[in-house]
């Protein structure tokens, strides 16, 4: 796995229980879920507006924005990158048909 994406992911278990004031994750982890969700769709619509205007830099920016907030999420429930990573790795070498396939069963 990416190094800074398992490094990420264990500063955002350290700051689990940490002051909300103390950090912007922590602050995020104290407003709740809800709050996480929400910026994860700010995220999503900067992306693709980001994407609609066609800025290389621009769409990197905000799609490390989208990555990030989506990290917190995963951690806030419990999980990590690891298990989406190991699920593409699953769906890889797979064709999208034989993917949808799957999913029917
Ligand atoms: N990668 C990031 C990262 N990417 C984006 N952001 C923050 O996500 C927010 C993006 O939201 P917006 O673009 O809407 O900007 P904003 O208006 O300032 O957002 P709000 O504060 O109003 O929600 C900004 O506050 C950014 O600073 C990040 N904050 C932290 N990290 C990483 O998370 C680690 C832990 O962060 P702290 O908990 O702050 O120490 C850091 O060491 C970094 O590695």
């Amino acid at each position: 796995m990416s190094d800074i994406l398992q490094q990420l992911a264990e500063v955002l278990e350290q700051r689990k229980g940490a002051d909300p004031d103390s950090s912007y994750v922590a602050g995020l982890y104290g407003k709740g879920l809800d709050a996480i969700l929400k910026k994860i769709g700010e995220e999503a619509t900067e992306t693709v507006m980001a994407a609609k205007d066609g800025d290389p830099q621009q769409i990197v920016y905000e799609t490390a924005d989208l990555w990030f907030h989506t990290l917190v999420m995963l951690a806030q429930q419990g999980l990590g990158p690891d298990q989406v990573l190991d699920e593409l790795a699953r769906r890889f070498g797979l064709s999208g048909l034989e993917e949808k396939a799957n999913r029917k069963q």
